[in-house]
């Protein structure tokens, strides 16, 4: 079995504080990994570890089959990345964006053309290409911002928090995206808040205080839990973990980590 991601016993610690601990999974080629998790869970410190921008302070891992400690530098060339804040210069057209991502990856003048051209239809932006990224709407934003993480044509895309803030019919049509971007080829790594989209995903980790907590498709967990609730799912291992009586929102469960109600799950 081929993987896109295998680590072992990683583990992130900042000072005397675990913010990753002992993490140990393997996501195939090809597959979409929903990473779910409360705020402050571990979630961005393991993301920064699997892109090879943090080092691990214990474990082992291979990403796309590099080291994530002796080649850090060749995962960062291979894998696209795009957060919630989608990195766009928005003083820059739709074209441009796309240039200046081509240019940090040193793409050859001819290929880049063709490139542009390929997700620009893709991301549904033709007619769009002179448009300042600032005058687009949350969706074609989020759309052009995709393009811009496939523009070296990764073979891996971490997605954070990709539809955080967009409305919903542009949140199923970049799902779509995604979706067939995967059936290409491609694997995702994807941390979402949203637990209709958790769902679509092939293979669901949850993380809770550092740890992971269960990894698995979503039907094993439906059929072990007996419910496709996954909010109902990750309540009732927060529950038994913490002692507390967590009982219907993810904000209970990051109320009941960190005795904050402000940020929700
Ligand atoms: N550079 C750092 N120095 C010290 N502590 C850190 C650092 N980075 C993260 N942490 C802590 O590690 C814990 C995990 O943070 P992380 O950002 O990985 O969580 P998260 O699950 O991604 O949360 P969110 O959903 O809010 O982004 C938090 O308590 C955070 O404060």
């Amino acid at each position: 079995m081929e993987y896109a991601i295998s680590v072992k016993n990683l583990t992130k610690k900042f000072g005397n504080f675990t913010a990753v601990d002992n993490l140990s999974f393997n996501i195939p080629k090809g597959k979409i990994f929903g990473f779910l998790g409360p705020n402050g869970s571990g979630k961005s410190t393991t993301i920064r570890m699997i892109c090879g921008v943090i080092t691990p302070t214990s474990g082992s891992g291979k990403v796309l089959g590099y080291d994530l400690i002796k080649e850090a530098e060749k995962i960062k060339q291979n894998i696209g990345y795009m957060s919630q804040k989608f990195s766009l210069y928005e003083d820059l057209t739709v074209e441009e964006n796309l240039d200046f991502y081509g240019s940090i990856y040193q793409i050859h003048k001819r290929d880049l053309e063709l490139r542009k051209k390929e997700l620009i239809e893709m991301a549904g932006l033709k007619g769009k290409e002179n448009s300042l990224a600032g005058t687009l709407s949350g969706g074609w934003k989020q759309r052009l911002a995709l393009g811009c993480a496939l523009i070296h044509r990764p073979k891996l895309l971490v997605l954070d928090e990709p539809t955080a803030g967009v409305d919903p019919v542009s949140r199923r049509e970049f799902w779509h995206l995604v979706s067939r971007l995967v059936k290409e080829g491609i694997t995702a790594l994807v941390t979402t808040h949203y637990m209709d989209e958790a769902s679509i995903c092939d293979i669901i980790g949850f993380i809770y205080n550092s740890k992971l907590i269960t990894i698995d498709t979503p039907e094993n967990l439906y059929k072990t839990h007996g419910t496709e609730n996954l909010e109902d799912i990750f309540i009732k291992y927060v529950k038994e973990l913490s002692n507390k009586d967590v009982v219907s929102s993810f904000k209970e469960i990051k109320a009941s980590r960190n005795g904050d109600e402000k940020n929700e799950f």
